[in-house]
This record gives C-alpha cells, structure tokens and sequence, in this order.
C-alpha cells in the first residue's frame, strides 16, 4: 500500500507509442505525487505528452513501464473489468470537445454515469439535478447539447464527470473550445469544486486556466522541466480575470 494521502502517484512511468523507426516515448520515466485536494496544472508544448500522462493517470492507457497509484492502490497491473470498474468509479474525465451524448439531455447525460455504475434511476436523477443545479444549469437540464453554447455544454460535461463524486477530475484542454466568458465560467466552477476539495489534474494551453493552479508542471518531450507550487490557496485568483470577458 503506498502513501493514501496522495491521490494520484507515478512512479518511473514510460508511454511508449509506436515501434522501430516510428517509435516515440511520450512519457519518459516520470514520478508524480497530487496530494488529496491539490489543483494541479500541467502545461507544455504540443506533443510533449500531456494528454498521454493524463491517460496513464487516469486508467485510459497502461503504462509500458512504471507503476500508477489511485488512493494507494495501484492501478496499471488491474484486469480490464477491474480497471473499467475504477475508472467509473474515482475518476472524473472532462474532454476539449466535451464528448456528450448527443441524443440525450444535459440531465440524461449526467445520469448516465450514475447508472453505468449501478445507481438507481432516481439515485441518478437526484444527483443530476444537483449538479445541474449547483453548476447553474437547472434551466438547462431537458436541452439537448446542440440548444447549449459550448460553456455549458463544457459545464454539462464537468457535471458529468463529477456524476459519481470522483477522487480525482482530470481535465484535458477543458477550455480549449471556449470563448473568454465561457472559459471564465469554467474556472470559476473548478474554483469552486476545489475549494469543496476537490482534486483536479488539468492539462491546459491557457496561462489562465495555469493561474488558478496551486501548482504547476511544464513538460517537454515527455518529462518534466519545472514542478511549481503556485501562490497557495487564496480566494478571487480570478478577480483579476474578470473584466476580461468578451
Ligand atoms: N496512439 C498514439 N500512437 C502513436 N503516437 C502517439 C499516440 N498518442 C500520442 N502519440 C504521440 O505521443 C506524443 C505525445 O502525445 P500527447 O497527445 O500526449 O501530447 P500533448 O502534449 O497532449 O499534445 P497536444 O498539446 O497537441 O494535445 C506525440 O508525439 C504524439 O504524436
């Protein structure tokens, strides 16, 4: 059993994708602690193995080598049924283009991983009406995500994401489809979830998003370069945000 005051741990982890001539190390030997409650930001150039790290830690691909902690317990040598089952249990994913199920309702879409996970229908629509309600989408919740604009189809995902109060939301690019209202909208729900505790590992190209951090990580050619706690745990780091809004 490992250290359960961290949340995520790496240890000596290597993604390797492709083989021979194509072959590329996407994450090249890395060692990560996020203790329970830290809002981690993780930048770097385009290629450099952001959304490969995000993945390993989150169960969406193995490791070719090195180990993945989830609360202590380690995670890269589960079956796959074991590793689907955690995956929909501790981890909440939140995509650049937000990957809702087009067919289904802002609140449907929140449901859904509350019943793959084998919550009752009503168990789910409680906790959707919730979410929808904290996130200021009640009035949203029968919409369809094409009758949303991309901030709330944004903060429909992230509702779902935290469907099944996950240990850790990870976050790839959240903001990247976002205008600047939208993406204001965002970080203040992340705020917002992290002041309730929440940990959040966000990989994002926005100095912004960075800002919000309580620490942040600049990677390049798949290992890190700086590791950085930020200012600390103040409130408003988007005061002065605001007024930047389109
Ligand atoms: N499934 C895959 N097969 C082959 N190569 C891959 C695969 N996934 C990622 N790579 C390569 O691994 C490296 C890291 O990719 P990754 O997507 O993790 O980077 P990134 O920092 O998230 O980039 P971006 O900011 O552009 O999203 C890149 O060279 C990429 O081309």
């Amino acid at each position: 059993m490992n250290d359960i005051g961290a949340v995520l741990q790496a240890r000596d982890l290597y993604k390797e994708h492709g083989q021979g001539q194509s072959l590329v190390r996407a994450v090249d030997g890395v060692d990560l602690d996020v203790p329970a409650g830290q809002m981690l930001a993780v930048m770097g150039p385009s290629g450099c193995g952001k959304s490969t790290l995000l993945h390993l830690m989150g169960g969406l691909e193995r490791p070719t080598d090195g180990e993945v902690w989830v609360a202590g317990r380690r995670i890269d040598t589960l079956n796959e049924r074991a590793l689907a089952r955690l995956r929909r249990r501790a981890v909440g994913f939140v995509f650049q283009a937000f990957h809702l199920v087009e067919e289904l309702s802002a609140a449907e879409n929140v449901e859904l991983p509350v019943l793959l996970a084998g919550g009752s229908p009503r168990a789910a629509r409680r906790r959707a009406a919730f979410l929808l309600e904290r996130f200021g989408l009640a009035d949203r919740a029968r919409h369809l995500p094409w009758q949303l604009s991309g901030g709330q189809r944004q903060r429909v995902a992230i509702a779902r994401a935290m469907a099944n109060e996950p240990l850790v939301l990870v976050a790839d690019e959240p903001t990247g489809n976002l205008d600047t209202a939208a993406t204001l909208d965002v970080l203040r729900l992340f705020e917002d979830l992290r002041t309730a505790g929440q940990t959040l590992v966000i990989v994002t190209h926005d100095e912004r998003v960075a800002a919000t951090a309580d620490r942040l990580i600049s990677m390049r050619d798949g290992m890190f370069v700086d590791d950085t706690q930020l200012a600390g745990r103040t409130t408003g780091r988007l005061d002065g945000l605001i007024g930047l809004e389109d």
